[in-house]
C-alpha cells in the first residue's frame, strides 16, 4: 500500500500563526499590485529546455506590449545565455522601454553578486534580487547555518551588491533599486524573518521614494491561503519603517492556492505580485498574472494589463515554454468559455438575446449565466462558445444556427431541429462542429436546393370579386378581403407543373395550388424576420405545416429578398420534407379509391397520410381554398 494508513506519522500539520487581531478578511482589493513577471527567470529556470536568447527576447517584447514595468530577465551568473541575453537588451537601443526596470536574481555569493551586477552595466533602471533561504529546513539540511550565520551573511552580501550598484559612482547612469527574497518566508519563523528584513533594509538604507523590495515568497505552498495572508499581514505590521518598503508576493503553487493566496495576501498588505503567465514555474508553477490580472478585471478594476488579445498571448508562451496551457485554465484555457450542455447553452442563448433587446453595448453591464467574463474583451469570439454533442439541446443548437446563418429560428423548429442534430451526434459519438450543423440545417430544410420542388416561376394576382364575404355596409373593401390567386410553374422531380390556387393571402393560395397535386398542407406556425440591412436585406420565413388528419408536422424554411417568395419556398420545403424521407413517392398522386394507404410499411405514413391522392383536392379546412392542376 503506497499511501499510509496513518499519514500523521510522516506529515504535520502547518502550524499556524496566531494572529487574533487579524485584519486582512475585512479589506478589499481595489487597485492592480506592482506586478514582476518572472517568466524569464522562475519561468525558464523550471523548463526542460530553457528559453535561447531569441525566444527570451521575443518573450519579453511581449511582456513590455502587454504592459509590465518589472521584468525578472534572467540569472545572470548561471552562463551564458542569460548572461548574453541581458547584455543584449541592454545595449540594443530601443529594447527596453525607458519604464521598464530590468530585474535579475543571483544567490548570496559574492562572485555570482559580483557577476550579476556586471551584466546590469549600463541599464536605465535595475533591479537586483538577492535571495538566500530563511527557514529551519533549509538552513539545518542545505547550508549548515544558524540564525545568526543566515542574517550575517543577508547583511554582508546587501553591503556588497550596495557598494558595487548603488554606491559605485561608476554605474551611477543606472537606477538601482534592490529586492531580497527571504527564500522559503512561508516556512520560516515570522519575527526572524522580521529581523532579517530589518538588517538588510539597514544595510541598503531605503527612502520613501525608492523604497526596498521584500518578497516574500511561499517557495513551497505549504498551508491553506488564509496562513500565507496572516504572514503577510505580521510582517507588514512588524517590519519598521514601513513606508520605505515594498511588500511583494510570490506565491507557488503546490498546493493549487497560489492566485487564492496571491489575493488573501494583497488584502493582508502586500504591494506587489511576482508570478509568470499561465502559471509556468517550479513544479506546479508560480501564481499565475493571467488570472489574477482578469480576477481583477472582472471586479471591474483594470490589471493595467492588457489582455485584449489573450489567444496571441497563449501562443508565444505556448512555444516558449513547449508547454500547452491547460484547456480548462482559467480564461486562457480553450473550453472555459464554451458549454456543451443544453442547459448551460440555453442559459448563455437567453443571456445574450436578452442583452441584443436592451440594445447593451459593449461597455454596459455584464449579467451573464454561466460566464463570468466577456469573452470580447480578451479577444475570444462568440462562435466558440456553444459546441454541440449529445449532451446540448435546442438553445445551444439555434446559437450555431444564429451565429453562423443568422437565421432566428422559432422555438418549434428549434426543438424539431435539434432532434436531428441529436440523433446525429448520437450516431457521429462526437463534437459536430459549428460548420456541420450550418449543414445539416441547409440540407434538412431545402436551403440550397430543395430536391423535389423548384419554383420556376409564379405570379399572384389580387381579386376582390371572389370574396366570399362583401364588406359590410358603410365599411370599404380592405386588403383583408381581397382574394389572392397563385398561378405558376413548379418543377417537381424534374417534372414541370402548371399549378393554379386561390386563398385568402400568397401562402394560402400556393397550399390551395398544392392541393391540385394532392399534398394538402396547412400552416400551423408562420414567423418571419429580416437578415441584414440596407439593400442587401433578406427576409427569412419559417412555416410550420400539419397534413390534414396527419399527427405529423413539418417544418419549412424560406429566404429570399422579397418576403412573398421567401414564404411561398418555405412551404415548398415544409412540402418538400413531407416527400424527401419518400423519394419513390411520385408527384402527383394516383386518386386513391379506398381508405388503403399505398405506400409501403416503413415509410412512417400511416392511413391518415398527409398526402390525400387527390386532384383537385379541397380537403382543407378552409373549403374557400380552391386548387387546380392544369397540364
Ligand atoms: C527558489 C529559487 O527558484 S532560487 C533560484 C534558483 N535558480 C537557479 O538555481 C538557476 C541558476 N543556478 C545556477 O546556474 C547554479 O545553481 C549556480 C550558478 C547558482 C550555482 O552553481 P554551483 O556553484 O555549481 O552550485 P549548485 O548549483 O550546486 O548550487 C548549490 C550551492 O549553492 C548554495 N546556495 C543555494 N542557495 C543559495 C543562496 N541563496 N545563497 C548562497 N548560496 C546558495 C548551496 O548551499 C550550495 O552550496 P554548496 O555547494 O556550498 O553546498
Ligand atoms: C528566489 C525566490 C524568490 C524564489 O524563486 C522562490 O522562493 O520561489
Amino acid at each position: 500500500m503506497p499511501m499510509l494508513a496513518d499519514p500523521s506519522t510522516k506529515y504535520q500539520p502547518f502550524q499556524p500563526l496566531n494572529l487574533p487581531n487579524r485584519q486582512w478578511p475585512s479589506q478589499t482589493i481595489t487597485k492592480p499590485p506592482r506586478w514582476l513577471a518572472t517568466d524569464l527567470r522562475d519561468g525558464n529556470q523550471s523548463l526542460v529546455d530553457p528559453m535561447d536568447g531569441d525566444q527570451k527576447w521575443h518573450y519579453f517584447q511581449m511582456l513590455c506590449k502587454l504592459g509590465y514595468k518589472e521584468i525578472e530577465i534572467s540569472f545572470p551568473s548561471s552562463g551564458g545565455t542569460d548572461f548574453d541575453f541581458t547584455r543584449r537588451l541592454i545595449t540594443t537601443p530601443g529594447a527596453v522601454p525607458d519604464d521598464v526596470y530590468l530585474q535579475v536574481l543571483s544567490p548570496c555569493r559574492k562572485e555570482l553578486i559580483h557577476r550579476t551586477v556586471e551584466s546590469l552595466k549600463g541599464a536605465k533602471k535595475a533591479i537586483l534580487h538577492l535571495y538566500l533561504a530563511t527557514s529551519p529546513c533549509f538552513q539545518q539540511i542545505v547550508f549548515g547555518m544558524d540564525n545568526k550565520q543566515t542574517l550575517e551573511l543577508a547583511v554582508e552580501c546587501t553591503r556588497y551588491a550596495r557598494s558595487i550598484t548603488k554606491d559605485d559612482p561608476s554605474t551611477a547612469g543606472t537606477e538601482w533599486a534592490y529586492e531580497f527574497s527571504p527564500e522559503c518566508f512561508s516556512d520560516s519563523n515570522p519575527d526572524f524573518i522580521v529581523q532579517v528584513c530589518n538588517a538588510v533594509k539597514a544595510a541598503w538604507e531605503p527612502s520613501e521614494e525608492e523604497p526596498i523590495i521584500f518578497n516574500l515568497p511561499a517557495t513551497v505552498e505549504m498551508a491553506t491561503p488564509n496562513i500565507y495572508a496572516d504572514q503577510i499581514e505580521f510582517f507588514c505590521t512588524n517590519i519598521t519603517e514601513r513606508e520605505k518598503v515594498c511588500v511583494s508576493l510570490h506565491p507557488h503553487n503546490d498546493r493549487g492556492c497560489a492566485v487564492a493566496a496571491a489575493e488573501l495576501a494583497q488584502m493582508a498588505g502586500a504591494d506587489r505580485v511576482e508570478g509568470t503567465l499561465f502559471g509556468n514555474g517550479e513544479r506546479t508553477g508560480n501564481v499565475d498574472l493571467v488570472t489574477l490580472g482578469l480576477n481583477l478585471y472582472t471586479q471591474g478594476i483594470h490589471p493595467k494589463i492588457d489582455f485584449s488579445d489573450l489567444n496571441s498571448i497563449i501562443d508565444v508562451v505556448e512555444k516558449s515554454n513547449k508547454i500547452p496551457v491547460h484547456p480548462r485554465a482559467p480564461y486562457g484555457g480553450q473550453l472555459v468559455v464554451c458549454a456543451f450542455s443544453g442547459s448551460h447553452q440555453d442559459a448563455i442563448k437567453k443571456g445574450f438575446q436578452a442583452r441584443k433587446q436592451a440594445g447593451a453595448k459593449t461597455e454596459d453591464r455584464w449579467l451573464m449565466p454561466y460566464l463570468p467574463l466577456d469573452p470580447q474583451d480578451i479577444g475570444r469570439t462568440y462562435e466558440a462558445i456553444i459546441r454541440v454533442n449529445s449532451q446540448s439541446g435546442k438553445g445551444g443548437v439555434a446559437w450555431v444556427i444564429q451565429r453562423t446563418l443568422e437565421l432566428d429560428l422559432p422555438r418549434g423548429l428549434q426543438v424539431a431541429f435539434s432532434k436531428i442534430v441529436q440523433r446525429e451526434t448520437d450516431m457521429l459519438g462526437r463534437e459536430m462542429q459549428s460548420s456541420e450543423i450550418k449543414e445539416l440545417f441547409v440540407e434538412s430544410y431545402h436551403l440550397q436546393k430543395n430536391p423535389r420542388f423548384h419554383l420556376v416561376d409564379y405570379r399572384i394576382d389580387s381579386d376582390r370579386s371572389t370574396s366570399p364575404a362583401p364588406p359590410s355596409a358603410g365599411r370599404t373593401a380592405s386588403n383583408k378581403d381581397l382574394r389572392r390567386h397563385f398561378a405558376g410553374v413548379i418543377e417537381i422531380d424534374g417534372k414541370e407543373h402548371h399549378i393554379q390556387g386561390t386563398g385568402n393571402g400568397a401562402l394560402s393560395a400556393l397550399a390551395n395550388a398544392l392541393k391540385g397535386l394532392s399534398i394538402d398542407l396547412d400552416v400551423a406556425d408562420y414567423k418571419e424576420h429580416s437578415i441584414g440591412s440596407g439593400r442587401d436585406t433578406k427576409a427569412a420565413t419559417y412555416i410550420e405545416c400539419t397534413a390534414a388528419n396527419a399527427p405529423t408536422k413539418v417544418w419549412g424554411v424560406g429566404i429570399h429578398q422579397d418576403v412573398v417568395q421567401a414564404s411561398l419556398i418555405a412551404l415548398l420545403s415544409a412540402a418538400s420534407s413531407f416527400l424527401s424521407s419518400r423519394p419513390s413517392t411520385p408527384v402527383p398522386f394516383k386518386p386513391k379509391r379506398s381508405n388503403t394507404n399505398t405506400m409501403s410499411p416503413g415509410h412512417g405514413l400511416d392511413s391518415d397520410s398527409p398526402l390525400k391522392n387527390e386532384v383537385n383536392g379541397t380537403n382543407g379546412t378552409d373549403n374557400d381554398m380552391k386548387g387546380k392542376v392544369v397540364e
